[in-house]
């Protein structure tokens, strides 16, 4: 691929993603976002080895609710990504406009998110960074995994990471070893953020989250009402011991989720 392959349309997520752009690939009219990635910013933060890791992983999965990668180009000076067009955007911007989803469509992201994560752990990959920000909604309203950070497997990505720790598992906190199981803990904060709106953990202050995650200090509001079902399904994610959370095959099967999703 070479950039004359696309015509480019409008920014996609004003720069929060760094640039990515509509485009379509001008002999098959295809609608695809392209990610620009400067080679500077990447060797600067000694990036280049571990996007190309990242390309590699991503342009092996095949999935409906992770959002592909179908390529890559570069130039002298640019990184360009070819990734799928998710025709309804952001998801954290719908659940700032709704505040809060109802309870069928919390559960249907929950199980596509859930067998997305299946599907990864099948490939010995943790994701490490499941929260709204990184979610978006395909033309059907389907709900699409996709990394917003140009790399996000590193083992460093705590110091690095910018912005929320509220989707941090005990065992990254306390910065112990971890495993697959720190995409349930987060699937578990995003399950309760869609249901209030709020993750279960938030604090004003960074050490006070910290202190509530570490001691799973979990409250349910009484606004909105939530089922007792969800409440339990919530309850047995958010577990401090790693081992006891509930397995992601028997969270398919959970009477709140059997419910709500056909
Ligand atoms: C290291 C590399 C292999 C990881 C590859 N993944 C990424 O770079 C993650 N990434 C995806 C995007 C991204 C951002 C926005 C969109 C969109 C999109 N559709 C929209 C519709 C309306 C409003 C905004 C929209 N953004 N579709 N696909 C996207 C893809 C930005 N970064």
């Amino acid at each position: 691929w070479t950039l004359s392959d696309f015509e480019i349309g409008k920014p996609l997520g004003k720069g929060k993603f760094g640039q990515v752009f509509l485009a379509r690939e001008k002999k098959s009219n295809h609608i695809v976002a392209i990610k620009v990635l400067f080679k500077n910013q990447l060797k600067q933060s000694q990036a280049v080895h571990q996007l190309r890791r990242e390309v590699e992983i991503q342009s092996h999965l095949r999935h409906p609710n992770i959002l592909r990668l179908y390529g890559y180009f570069y130039d002298q000076t640019k990184v360009f990504l070819i990734l799928e067009y998710a025709a309804k955007g952001e998801l954290y911007k719908e659940l700032q406009k709704c505040k809060y989803f109802s309870e069928k469509r919390s559960a249907m992201y929950i199980a596509s998110i859930a067998r997305a994560l299946i599907y990864l752990h099948g490939k010995h990959v943790i994701h490490r960074d499941i929260k709204p920000e990184n979610l978006l909604l395909g033309q059907q309203g389907e709900i699409k995994i996709a990394d917003f950070g140009w790399s996000v497997h590193t083992f460093n990505r705590r110091q690095t990471m910018c912005g929320t720790l509220d989707y941090l598992p005990p065992e990254m906190v306390e910065s112990v070893e971890h495993d697959a199981s720190v995409d349930i803990w987060s699937l578990g904060v995003l399950c309760y953020e869609f249901l209030y709106g709020v993750p279960p953990f938030e604090a004003i202050d960074h050490s006070v989250t910290y202190k509530r995650i570490i001691e799973v200090d979990l409250k349910f509001p009484l606004e909105p009402i939530v089922s007792p079902g969800a409440k339990d399904l919530i309850s047995q994610i958010l577990v401090k011991d790693s081992s006891q959370r509930l397995p992601l095959h028997k969270l398919l099967k959970h009477p709140w989720i059997i419910q709500h999703v056909d």
